[in-house]
């Protein structure tokens, strides 16, 4: 069906303003956002932009530009230059395809420097250091898109670009493709047409009805064994009785933990920051005060455990309390799934939109699902399932206290609550960080994470504290060395790799991040090239998956059931990583391939 009455229609080319330039590519029209008027086009390197119906012109009055149709993209990169040439060019990134020239205000060529030299943003002046760096490339590997940004002077030519031309990237649309114009719409251009999801990720909809009906299960299951004396995986323990399972009392109190957490959500302390631009430019705001919120937990539970409340309640109906977390998470799944479907396009999240019920309950449909200012996917990512899961750790530690008549804690079991107790508040520390996470930015709200967050997170990664109580071990004093380093080691990775990252994405000029090289994307963003991000292209999963490691490791050899964390990750994070990669080989183009060639490895060094 044919879009409404404008001026380019889907699939046709037309000429494209590259934004910041007069200058004019050929670019396919994707799609008509009626809503915003804005045109989304894809240029021939895949570079995909939104472009105001003004800044779009018929092919009619264009002459093709001789000297960029002589040179291919890579030929003018294997141009030899000198360092300050280098550093000129390295503030632009060219689209590859075919270059225009706009011929009724300027008939005469470009200049070869306009050709060539798309500017997104002015350098300021060149990164020396960059110059024989063991990552310097020959020009012929693209060296002279190495810069650094210098946002003093980016940000007002940026500013007037973005007005002009939208230059939002299409980040969230990858896997989205438009739904045909109903008449409906055409009806009614305020509401947005909803972006249907083609492409299925985990095997569809049999591959999501199977892992919404087999995860709890293994949640159960695993539970269930890690409790035995024999904790094998191979083992067949007895299936638990209903009323091991169900317990109401147990259900009231989850209910209220997760009241309890929510009204510590709300309090009104901590700063307020705005999160990732979202599809429609805006940005939503989330106050900071994750620490608040523990802090105060920890305080509540202290005082409640003055006035005689047992931890230990925790160990005994350990169960329980996983299936009334597992019932409040299916719910929300069905609040949420119902709600998303009053949801307007610019609150979807791309995967989620298939038409199919159980693949969209799955995923979720809305991406940032709020009730007022209540996020409820911000909530649950951080807050009932991570300090649960701390809870839980602390009351294993009691019942192994009581357990085995101990007056502390084991060495083993206090390295696994500190070990996690650190991750849990680094995440709070820096949870400004969080924001530009991939779950908060790009997948939706639905049955995944909300099992993820309540049921998931608490139940499974307590795994090891819970296996402690049962199986005690002794660790010698060199291999509890052993495992604080490695997890130091982890650490320090995780936590230096996601720090560059985001210090870099909120100021690319940022002086702590200048020895850093980067190659410059057409988007206007840039990618770091050098440092942890030059070693893998995901630094930080690795950091991930050694602190992972490390904690498996106090609870010794004899059963595989403490390391499903290690397992759990390492599925994870390659199915991420990979999901990424597509994401941002579709927003950065040529950009990313040349990241890739520089940066082969993925999560391992010279591994994988
Ligand atoms: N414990 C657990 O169960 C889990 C933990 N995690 C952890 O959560 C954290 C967040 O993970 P996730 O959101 O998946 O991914 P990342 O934080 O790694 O974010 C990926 C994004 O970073 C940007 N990026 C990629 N390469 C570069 C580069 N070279 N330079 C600058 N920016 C780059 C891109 O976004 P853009 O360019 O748009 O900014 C890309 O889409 C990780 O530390 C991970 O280990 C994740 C899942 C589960
Ligand atoms: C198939 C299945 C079980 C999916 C659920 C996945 C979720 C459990 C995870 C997806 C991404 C997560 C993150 C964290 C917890 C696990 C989930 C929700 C995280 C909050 C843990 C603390 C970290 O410091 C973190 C903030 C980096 C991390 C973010 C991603």
């Amino acid at each position: 069906m044919r879009m409404p009455s404008i001026k380019f229609q889907s699939g046709d080319t037309v000429m494209g303003r590259w934004p910041g330039s007069s200058l004019f590519y050929e670019v396919k029209v994707l799609s008509y956002d009626a809503k915003n008027q804005l045109y989304t086009v894809i240029y021939k390197d895949g570079t995909e932009l939104e472009l105001r119906e003004a800044d779009m012109k018929n092919p009619t009055g264009f002459k093709p530009s001789r000297r960029s149709r002589s040179r291919s993209p890579s030929r003018r990169r294997s141009r030899s230059r000198s360092p300050a040439r280098t550093t000129r060019r390295s503030s632009s990134r060219t689209v590859s395809g075919t270059f225009i020239a706009e011929t009724h205000n300027a008939r005469k060529e470009p200049k070869l420097e306009e050709v060539l030299e798309v500017r997104l943003v002015p350098v300021a002046k060149p990164i020396e250091n960059n110059i024989n760096n063991k990552h310097e490339k020959t020009e012929e590997n693209d060296t002279a898109n190495k810069v650094n940004e210098k946002p003093a002077e980016v940000e007002p030519e940026k500013k007037v670009v973005e007005s002009r031309y939208n230059l939002r990237r299409r980040k969230d649309d990858g896997d989205a493709k438009p739904a045909e114009q109903t008449e409906e719409a055409e009806q009614k251009p305020a509401v947005a047409r909803a972006p249907i999801t083609t492409e299925l990720e985990f095997g569809g909809r049999l591959g999501v009805f199977c892992m919404t009906l087999l995860l709890p299960v293994t949640v159960l299951g695993l539970m269930v064994v890690c409790s035995q004396e024999d904790a094998s995986l191979m083992s067949s323990p007895p299936l638990p009785g209903l009323d091991s399972l169900w317990d109401l009392q147990v259900f009231g109190m989850v209910v209220l933990w997760l009241i309890f957490q929510a009204l510590l959500y709300v309090l009104p302390v901590g700063k307020v920051v705005e999160g990732m631009p979202l599809k429609n430019g805006e940005r939503l705001k989330y106050r900071m005060n994750t620490l608040y919120a523990f802090v105060l937990t920890v305080a509540a539970l202290g005082a409640a455990a003055h006035h005689k409340m047992d931890l230990g309640y925790i160990h005994s109906h350990f169960l329980q309390l996983a299936v009334s977390s597992l019932l409040c998470s299916v719910l929300l799944s069905v609040y949420l799934y119902v709600r998303s479907r009053w949801a307007t396009q610019d609150m979807l999240a791309p995967g989620g939109n298939s038409g199919s019920v159980i693949y969209d309950f799955f995923m979720g449909s809305e991406l940032n699902p709020r009730i007022k200012g209540f996020d409820l996917k911000y909530f649950c990512e951080l807050r009932p399932g991570l300090i649960g899961w701390l809870v839980i750790n602390a009351a294993m530690a009691l019942a192994e206290m009581q357990l085995h008549h101990l007056d502390y804690p084991s060495p083993a079991m206090i390295l696994v609550n500190c070990f996690h107790l650190l991750y849990v508040l680094d995440a709070y520390w820096h949870e400004e960080g969080v924001l530009s996470y991939m779950d908060i930015t790009h997948d939706g709200f639905g049955f995944m994470l909300a099992f993820g967050d309540l049921m998931w997170v608490p139940f499974t990664f307590s795994l090891q504290a819970y296996y402690l109580v049962h199986h005690p071990i002794h660790l010698s004093l060199p291999w509890i060395v052993g495992i604080i380093t490695l997890n130091v080691i982890g650490f320090s990775i995780f936590r230096k790799a996601n720090s560059q990252k985001n210090a870099f994405r909120r100021n690319p000029s940022d002086p702590t991040l200048s020895h850093l090289k980067t190659i410059p994307t057409a988007t206007g963003k840039s990618l770091l090239v050098s440092g942890l991000w030059g070693l893998v292209r995901h630094p930080n999963y690795l950091g991930d998956l050694i602190m992972a490691l490390a904690w498996s490791l106090p609870c010794g050899f004899t059963h595989i059931l403490p390391y499903f964390y290690v397992i759990y990750l390492s599925i994870l994070l390659v199915h991420r990583e990979a999901r990424d990669e597509a994401q941002c080989r579709r927003k950065y183009g040529s950009a990313w391939d040349d990241y890739c060639r520089e940066v082969p490895y993925r999560i391992i060094p010279r591994v994988y």
